[in-house]
């Protein structure tokens, strides 16, 4: 709702009471609507301030009422009630104006804000734009380049810029609202017409079509099939191009189109899913809620190779101080050399002077020994980590954290390793470490609840998307990622060519395909998880089938005639030289797999884009549904925050599980029986039990499986 008070000074204050955020409801609407209805007819009234409660002006539309049918007062109209307002209205921003709260804020006449308060339209990033005028005004207050950039990025500012472009009028250090008010009792009387955004014209630079055009370019660029950043620089055209009242028209015109596309229902569930798996459960019953949690203030990290620097970097910024571990001579001078620019650099990136926290590196185990928390990040063979992990329980307090940031290695046999499994866990985090936000915190049988709750805070206070996951070999997103990358091997063995699988998955969103990708990171990586699992090596027959499944020995050969990708300037494609990041085509590759596919008598036939992407994806797909069925993560959300924030998966697709649903459960199950019959060898297209139960139980909504497994597991029935 809104309330309504009558100041001295004839200030009438309305504010928007809904926690967390002030969301614009259809309650705050409506009581929007009755409080300026009431400094209309109230002749005391000679001057409003809007505000929000608890210090946060409004974090924009109820973003849940999105999904059910619109009910409430309209916004349009609403905002353009306070701008027709024939006495002055001030914004008081404090904490937060975002969305349609900003478009809120554009339509009274001024606007104070506080310097760090948060002010943006970020609509764009839930498939949508803002329709509520805010691609018409912010254009004519901040000029048409800042617009473009503001409403296709959905960049949050602070205060301070948003001074600086314009968009508010004053800024101060001290409570908004009192300044607000202070200004609204000393502009009785002041003229209005110029502070209607809407009766004035667009701020636009000469050259209005060129730079469309130009920004048309980079954002489809950006987008990567994205509908909503396309359809604001259109709103922003009508802007720069219409009289107001038809650019509002545009502009409802294709928030409506982006309303009706399924993108936005993505985009809206990535931000609830996102949301969602930082309040945690355990299959024990521990969860986010009943789990108290310890701060940590000083961790090591051990190994300070690509994986250690960055993750050293990344507590460092969260405010820790860290002590950083390197036993080889080489590498700690690197280290020395390289982490306080990294560090000083990222600390920039984000505002900040310098880096609230500090880094010391040493080459001793001894050094960590009074530490509340170490992270080890030496390189990926068990045999290494567990002597590690054995060396650490002896050498650090008894209360220590032990982390391992392994991709796929067994924690429970880490945790046997030191005489306190309790207090070992898994944080799997993702290249470059200070950067992607995704941390998979993988939980041990005997984890305890504390420490996850722990390790999870710290994945926060890092900024990261933390997601519980169960203890599996790869986890959620590489347990994942595998029958993916199997099925574009299988895909080239039977006649596609790497290009043509990669241009299929560009298509639909991720940033690279499957192949380009292994070039980046290495084709020896894969190898040597295969050699540890047995798959490949000297003595392992070259055949098709492996440890009783079909196997395809591609990569392997690939990487065993020394193309590693783009460390040795050849892979599945060819680069300019050894680290050359633009991918060719190779003609060495097709004669490769002309020759591969002879030996082993197979025929290549023309395989149809649609056939690669539903094997690459139902396959991963199907492996999601295996991992809820085991348990290994808590429901579909957590999957699909993990496949979007550190797998590259297009946030527009809301994740693998959500895509699922989007594309019907019956259909994805119906294709994965297809291509199991067509291929009984493989065996992750089997579909799994769960899917067929969901399938069986009418396919409901997303949102209901974790009912719906809790039930059947209850049952005995998964
Ligand atoms: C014609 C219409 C045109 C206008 C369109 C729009 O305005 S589109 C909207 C444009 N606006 C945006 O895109 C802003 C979206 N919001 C944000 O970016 C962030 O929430 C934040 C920066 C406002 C606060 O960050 P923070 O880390 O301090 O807190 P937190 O993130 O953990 O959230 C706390 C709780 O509040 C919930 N909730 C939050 N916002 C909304 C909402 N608008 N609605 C409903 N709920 C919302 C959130 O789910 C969570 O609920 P839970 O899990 O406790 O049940």
């Amino acid at each position: 709702m809104a309330t309504f008070s009558l100041l001295p000074g004839s200030v009438a204050l309305i504010t928007l009471t809904n926690p967390p955020v002030n969301a614009l409801s259809a309650a705050v609407r409506a009581g929007i609507v009755q409080a300026v209805q009431r400094s209309v007819e109230d002749p005391k009234v000679k001057s409003v301030v809007i505000c929000g409660q608890n210090g946060r002006f409004c974090g924009g539309a109820d973003i849940r009422e999105f999904a059910g049918p619109m009910s409430g007062p309209p916004l349009v109209p609403l905002i353009h009630a306070i701008e027709a307002l024939d006495k002055p209205v001030v914004a008081a921003i404090e904490g937060l104006a975002l969305g349609g709260g900003l478009e809120l804020a554009l339509g009274c006449h001024y606007r104070i804000a506080h310097t760090t308060a948060l002010l943006g339209l970020p609509e764009v990033t839930l498939g949508l734009l803002p329709a509520a005028g805010g691609t018409q005004r912010l254009p004519r207050l901040a000029g048409l380049p800042a617009a473009l950039d503001l409403i296709t990025t959905g960049r949050h500012i602070s205060g301070t810029e948003a001074l600086e472009l314009g968009i508010v009028d004053q800024v101060t250090d001290g409570s908004a609202l009192d300044i607000a008010l202070e200004f609204a009792k000393s502009i009785v009387g002041r003229p209005l017409n110029t502070r209607r955004l809407s009766t004035l014209p667009c701020r636009c630079p000469t050259d209005i079509d060129n730079l469309l055009d130009r920004f048309m370019v980079q954002v489809r660029q950006r987008a990567r099939g994205a509908l909503a950043p396309v359809a604001c620089v259109g709103a922003l055209r009508a802007a720069a191009t219409l009289p107001y009242a038809q650019g509002l028209r545009k502009e409802r015109e294709l928030m409506d189109t982006l309303f009706n596309s399924g993108q936005a229902r993505a985009l809206q569930y990535a931000f609830f899913s996102q949301r969602v798996v930082g309040k945690w459960t355990l299959p024990s019953g521990a969860r986010w809620d009943n789990t108290t949690s310890r701060t940590i203030s000083t961790a090591a990290v051990i190994g300070l190779g690509t994986m250690g620097r960055g993750i050293a970097v990344a507590l460092a910024l969260a405010g820790m101080s860290v002590v950083a571990v390197e036993t080889q001579e080489k590498q700690l001078s690197e280290a020395r050399q390289m982490v306080p620019a990294m560090l000083q650099r990222e600390a920039g990136r984000r505002g900040l002077d310098t880096a609230p926290g500090v880094i010391s590196f040493c080459s001793s185990l001894q050094d960590v020994s009074e530490v509340e928390l170490v992270i080890e990040a030496v390189f990926e063979d068990m045999a290494l980590k567990l002597q590690l992990f054995r060396q650490l329980s002896a050498v650090c307090k008894p209360d220590t954290l032990l982390c391992s940031n392994t991709s796929g290695l067994d924690i429970d046999q880490l945790a046997a390793a030191t005489q306190r499994p309790g207090l070992v866990v898994g944080m799997h985090f993702f290249a470059p470490a200070h950067i992607m936000k995704l941390l998979e915190v993988v939980c041990g049988t005997r984890s305890s609840p504390e420490t996850v709750a722990t390790v999870m805070q710290l994945g926060k206070r890092m900024g990261k998307v933390s997601v519980a996951v169960g203890n599996c070999p790869g986890f959620v997103g590489n347990r994942m990622l595998k029958p993916y990358t199997e099925q574009a091997n299988f895909l080239l063995e039977e006649g596609a060519m790497p290009e043509q699988v990669d241009k299929v998955l560009e298509e639909f969103g991720f940033p690279m395909g499957v192949f380009r990708m292994s070039d980046l990171s290495g084709l020896d990586v894969g190898w040597r998880i295969r050699k540890a699992a047995g798959l490949t090596g000297p003595g392992v027959e070259p055949t098709r089938t492996r440890q009783g499944r079909r196997y395809s020995p591609l990569p392997d050969q690939m990487c065993e005639a020394g193309r590693l990708g783009q460390k040795t300037g050849r892979g599945w494609y060819q680069y300019d030289g050894p680290g050359g990041r633009v991918a060719r085509s190779d003609p060495w590759v097709q004669t490769f797999l002309d020759a591969y596919r002879a030996r082993h008598n197979l025929a290549a036939r023309v395989i149809a884009a649609e056939e690669i992407l539903e094997r690459c994806l139902y396959s991963l797909i199907n492996e999601g549904f295996k991992i809820l069925q085991d348990g290994m993560a808590a429901g579909p959300e957590d999957i699909d925050a993990i496949y979007v924030f550190g797998y590259g998966w297009p946030r527009h697709r809301g994740g693998p599980m959500f895509h699922a649903g989007q594309v019907g459960l019956a259909r994805v199950l119906e294709k994965l029986e297809h291509y199991q019959q067509l291929h009984p060898d493989v065996a992750p297209m089997k579909p799994s039990m769960l899917l067929r139960r969901l399938v069986a139980a009418g396919s409901p909504p997303i949102q209901k499986w974790r009912e719906l497994i809790h039930r059947e597991r209850v049952h005995s029935q998964l």
